[in-house]
């Protein structure tokens, strides 16, 4: 789940793209990278590891220009070498940089379609570098550069592409064009300022990028809709697909996103809250005589459905668990191994709020079962008289394939296993998972607009539909096995 961003303004964009990029950063912590249009240059820098390791002052420096686009990745196609961070360039047409989160689905037809028919060179194993040249190509069959052709170009993507996208561009001579899939899965925010009398505008994954920047979030990107904002700040917008289904990625609202953002005008954190409210009255139901003495979110993410579950079940509410701040997020890291050692890194208990209670443990989501196991051994090492487990999401039991890497079924601790067997799996006292009917309502909330999600993890149903033979293919690909593998070779 990578994090973009791309602005127009009429200074240097290049320190908004760093700051920017910091506050889209739990998207991805692998590499990141931004390019900016200097005049007849197209400056890029990127490189491995988190925002603040991969620039430094000379590197900005180099970075000038007044249209830009960032990036950071988690990877979930190719490979995590730096030749795969973004932004990704090609030379011809006039020039192109491109940013994209997400997963394509087709990737493998692409390529071959992109060299064999557009006869265009793929250099690296990944999607986002196939996309850039059916884009290139598309734009490449248009005549002049104007919003039109760039339209047209979306249009051509749309009909070859398949799978969860969320891109920006910078493409010299016109701006940037911006286009998110036809179905909406990954999301993407439009966000204007006026400065010096002059429109600038900006577009991010996340409307937390928006706010730090000091632009005003206008109104999310439609699903199939493109977005050129031209060098002098006009901007153009236009449907580029015939209308499919929206269907937003659920998983954004349970785990990826910032609580302080806005997506397709839905407050991440009050979906939280919801989530907590509708688990906390499932807990009242199956346990009406409940003896919690206390609920302990698993920080960080879990924090706002916990505090409702407490509320809910008029129990105390308390951190049992600090957070060391200088770990990052475990679910997106690369590796199985790293992903264990980190949880016991990043998490240490407060014995005394575990001493002799029966405590609660909330978490967002159960995927890999890496952090539960580990956090109910320390509840009960810290002295539990009994732990429970609650997950504000239902259990994980297909693979994601738009743009969340986990592609290998046998990863995921709850495929081919009922409740009851992953309880004992996790070693708790009881285990308890949202139901997906209260997940979906809890996210689109009282106003009930967003009438689909791509709830595929949860349910296998793929918006997009699936080739016979995908999930083995990709399974073998992107297993942590298979990753190992390619590392050590
Ligand atoms: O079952 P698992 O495979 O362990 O995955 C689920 C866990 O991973 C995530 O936390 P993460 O540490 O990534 O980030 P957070 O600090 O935002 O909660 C998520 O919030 C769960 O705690
Ligand atoms: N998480 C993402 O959005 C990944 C983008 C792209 N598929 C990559 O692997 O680089
Ligand atoms: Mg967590």
């Amino acid at each position: 789940m990578c994090g973009i961003l791309g602005i127009v303004s009429n200074h240097d964009v290049a320190a908004q793209l760093y700051d920017g990029l910091t506050v889209l950063q739990h998207r991805g912590q692998d590499a990141a990278g931004i390019a900016t249009v200097d005049g007849t240059k197209l400056r890029v820098h990127k490189g491995n590891g988190l925002v603040s390791d991969v620039f430094d002052e000379a590197a900005m420096l180099t970075l000038q220009g007044r249209i830009g686009i960032g990036h950071c990745r988690y990877p979930t196609a190719g490979s995590a070498g730096s030749d795969e961070a973004q932004p990704f360039y090609v030379n011809s047409p006039f020039g192109i940089a491109l940013a994209h989160n997400g997963n394509l689905i087709n990737t493998d037809a692409l390529r071959q379609e992109v060299f064999e028919q557009d006869r265009r060179n793929v250099n690296t194993e990944s999607d986002s570098e196939v996309l850039l040249n059916v884009f290139a190509h598309e734009l490449d069959m248009q005549r002049g550069l104007t919003a039109e052709a760039a339209f047209k170009a979306v249009e051509g993507v749309h009909r070859r592409c398949v799978g969860g996208y969320a891109v920006i561009t910078a493409v010299l001579g016109l701006g940037l064009v911006a286009f998110r899939d036809p179905n909406g899965i990954r999301p993407l925010v439009l966000g204007k300022r006026v400065s010096d009398g002059q429109d600038q505008y900006a577009i991010a994954s996340e409307s937390v990028a928006l706010d730090i920047l000091g632009f005003e979030r206008v109104r999310d990107v439609q699903p199939g809709e493109a977005i050129v904002v031209t060098a002098r700040g006009e901007l153009h917008a236009r449907m580029c697909a015939a209308p499919r289904q929206h269907a937003p990625c659920i998983f954004e609202y349970v785990y990826f996103a910032r609580p302080d953002s806005m997506m397709d005008d839905i407050s991440v954190h009050k979906a939280r809250m919801r989530m907590g409210q509708k688990l906390g009255e499932k807990i009242l139901r199956l346990m009406p005589e409940h003896d919690i003495d206390t609920v302990i979110p698993i920080p960080d993410t879990s924090r706002d459905a916990a505090l409702e579950i407490a509320n809910v079940l008029s129990v105390k509410y308390r951190e049992g668990f600090i957070k060391n701040r200088y770990v990052g997020r475990t679910f997106i890291m690369p590796g199985q191994g790293e992903r264990a050692k980190s949880v016991r890194r990043k998490l240490n208990p407060i014995p005394l709020e575990f001493k002799n209670r029966v405590v609660l443990l909330v978490d967002d989501s159960i995927v890999r079962g890496t952090t539960s196991k580990q956090i109910v051994q320390m509840a009960r090492d810290a002295g539990a008289r009994k732990v429970y487990l609650a997950s504000a999401a239902p259990p994980v039991r297909f693979p994601n394939i738009y743009g969340i890497d986990m592609p290998s079924v046998d990863e995921l601790v709850a495929h081919g296993r009922s409740d009851e067997e992953v309880q004992t799996l996790l070693g708790c006292d009881w285990l308890i998972y949202q139901d997906l009917s209260d997940l979906e309502e809890a996210v689109s909330g009282p106003k009930q607009r967003i009438e689909h999600f791509d709830s595929s993890c949860f349910n296998g149903q793929y918006v997009t539909g699936i080739e016979p033979g995908y999930f083995e293919r990709i399974g073998q690909l992107r297993s942590d096995e298979a990753k190992k593998t390619r590392r050590a070779g």
